[in-house]
């Protein structure tokens, strides 16, 4: 079932900071079609991991590849613009703008039009239908004309993944998209990776671990910044070695607080 060639790939990545090595040696393969999801306990790297993959951060050593060329040394800015797609956290978004103002602006940046950026939006007929297919797919179409900062924390979240899809990313990397989210709102989340899940390469990084083992199709564990398994839900849910990282935790922690 699963393509041969991935999407995006990092092999032996690592990222110092100062002595500590936040990531250290991992390897991790995106697949279209696929949801893959990294867990791991606090401080494991898993942000590390998505800042190198976005580009925002830059790896010690190790390589990235999309669709087979190496884009390790690669801005931000140009991953983005050939298809690694990453959700903010709200950060980004102009409250004050309709949902479909934000995801116009999304994609017109994208675009690469920047002088366009604050013309009318029927003037940028391409970015604005962009807009729409991006709410569409979110799920978010028939509060297009309504304002961000009036909308639910939840919907709030579908609207960066909104914007992010109004780029047009083949890969999404979504760092912990449920966070904050009442049972509701995980269940519209969840259904929307669903949706995406057949034309993306996913990799999402979640504390939610029953939505993980619901969403993801592989998952890799983390501990201190390097990988201890890759496998399927199943596998991992009854893996020796992420347990005994899981408990060593759990042990240290009671005996902190003893
Ligand atoms: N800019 C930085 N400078 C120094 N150390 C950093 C920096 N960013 C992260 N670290 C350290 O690197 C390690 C990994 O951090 P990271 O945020 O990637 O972990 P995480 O798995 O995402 O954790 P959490 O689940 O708590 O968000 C931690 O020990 C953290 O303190």
């Amino acid at each position: 079932m699963q393509n041969v060639t991935p999407l995006l790939e990092a092999a032996s990545l690592s990222r110092h900071f100062g002595g500590l090595a936040a990531v250290d040696q991992v390897s991790v393969a995106l697949y279209l079609g696929e949801v893959h999801a990294v867990i791991g306990t606090n401080g494991a790297g898993k942000s590390t991991l998505i800042n190198m993959l976005s580009g925002e951060l830059a790896a010690s050593s190790g390589t990235i590849h999309l669709r087979g060329t190496a884009i390790t040394g690669w801005s931000q800015a140009r991953r983005a613009r050939d298809g690694v797609g990453r959700s903010y956290q709200r950060t980004t978004i102009f409250l004050k703008f309709t949902l479909l103002e934000n995801c116009r602006l999304a994609a017109q940046a994208a675009l690469q039009k920047p002088w366009a950026l604050w013309q009318a939006a029927s003037a940028c007929r391409q970015s604005l239908g962009r807009a729409w297919e991006a709410l569409e797919a979110a799920g978010l179409h028939e509060s297009a004309h309504r304002i961000a900062g009036a909308i639910s924390h939840g919907q709030q979240r579908q609207l960066e993944i909104a914007m992010c899809l109004a780029t047009h990313p083949a890969v999404l990397l979504l760092d912990e998209p449920l966070a904050g989210m009442g049972a509701e709102e995980t269940e519209r989340m969840l259904a929307m990776l669903e949706r995406l899940r057949a034309a993306h390469a996913i990799l999402l990084v979640e504390h939610d671990m029953d939505a993980v083992f619901r969403v993801a199709d592989r998952i890799t564990v983390m501990v201190n910044g390097r990988v201890i398994a890759t496998d399927t839900p199943d596998n991992i849910r009854t893996s020796a070695a992420v347990k005994l990282a899981y408990l060593g935790e759990s042990h240290e922690q009671k005996a902190s607080h003893a």
